[in-house]
């Protein structure tokens, strides 16, 4: 009996998934609850202005397609050329580039998820130092949250011909925030390189989140190895949705991104994938149901042991034979 529980509702999951990206579009026209979000991809440039267009356009194409939040990459604001540029574009959050952001949100009447504003430290003045920001804006303007990316990707890869140094221009953020309550569900804050550190979504899932999101500027070599793995492996660890916008294509002479924004269910299903090319948006329905029900059919959470590893050293394996 039990066995026969257990194997009808794995096949009532599977069955689920199988649905795909198409169903879940073509579903959104119909008379279906569930919010729709939009994970947008684009491909920056030092041109803050052509930038911003770029965005309002497809925020006004999100919007009439029935979203009610919208997500942008990483560098939505811009991506710099060099050190100095990156730093002498950098606003303060009060400065224009997010108030304009914020007046769109009121007139879209749209949430938005900003993921890395390059934002001026605090100390701007004499440290001429930035933070990698996510904001949260809701349908009224209002900043609700602002979560400054806490890892920095300071990587060299001599064969992938990939060498950044984040921490040469950016400050780490302190802490997490917690998880934003918005229209499609809890929504928890990380950017890009915050996706290879497991413990953050975690902590996120833990303070509530249904939604984690990585707003992301992968290089062409490291997502093409990792991005996917990555984040389907996020959303079945925690049992959220992760949705994550993405850089993509050729922002200057020296720099391009992997691209392929994705939307992953809590199933680890790839429910929308933005390709490699260009930039565009995909749309997905946001059903928390689908949180529920895989928390509740496989309680991965309530089986976890890890003060059983982290605090009890019996269970570290003793050396034997000596
Ligand atoms: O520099 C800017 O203006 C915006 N910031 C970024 O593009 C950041 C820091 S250089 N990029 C990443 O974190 C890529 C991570 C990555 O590719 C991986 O984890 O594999």
């Amino acid at each position: 009996m039990f066995m026969c529980n257990l194997r009808s509702s794995v096949k009532h999951l599977a069955s689920l998934s199988a649905l795909g990206r198409h169903h879940i579009l073509q579903n959104r026209m119909s008379t279906s609850p569930n919010p729709v979000a939009a994970i947008c991809q684009i491909t920056a440039t030092p041109n803050k202005e052509a930038n911003f267009s770029a965005c309002k356009q497809l925020l006004e194409e999100a919007r009439q397609r029935g979203a009610c939040m919208v997500f942008l990459p990483e560098g939505f604001d811009y991506i710099g050329s060099s050190r100095e540029e990156t730093l002498s574009l950098s606003e303060p959050l009060g400065g224009d580039i997010i108030s304009r952001y914020t007046q769109l949100a009121r007139k879209l009447d749209v949430w938005l998820s900003l993921g890395g504003f390059h934002e001026r430290g605090h100390d701007w003045e004499n440290d001429r130092r930035i933070y990698n920001s996510h904001v949260i804006i809701n349908n009224k303007g209002d900043i609700l949250s602002v979560y400054r990316k806490s890892h920095l990707f300071d990587v060299e890869l001599p064969e992938k011909g990939v060498s950044l140094k984040e921490s040469a221009f950016t400050i780490p953020g302190g802490s997490l925030v917690p998880p934003v309550q918005t229209p499609i569900g809890k929504v928890g804050l990380g950017v890009c390189y915050d996706l290879r550190f497991p413990e953050l979504s975690l902590a996120l899932q833990r303070h509530g989140a249904d939604i984690l999101t990585y707003p992301s500027a992968f290089t062409v070599a490291t997502g093409a190895a990792h991005w996917e793995v990555l984040l389907r492996a996020r959303a079945i660890e925690t049992q959220c949705f992760v949705l994550a916008a993405a850089q993509v294509g050729r922002h200057h002479e020296k720099r391009s991104s992997y691209g392929h924004a994705l939307a992953v269910d809590p199933w680890g299903e790839v429910l929308g994938d933005c390709g490699g090319e260009k930039p565009g948006m995909v749309l997905v329905e946001v059903n928390l149901d689908k949180v529920n029900r895989t928390r509740k059919n496989m309680p991965v959470q309530q089986h976890r042991r890890d003060t059983a590893f982290y605090h009890n050293t019996n269970m570290v394996a003793k050396p034997t034979g000596q």
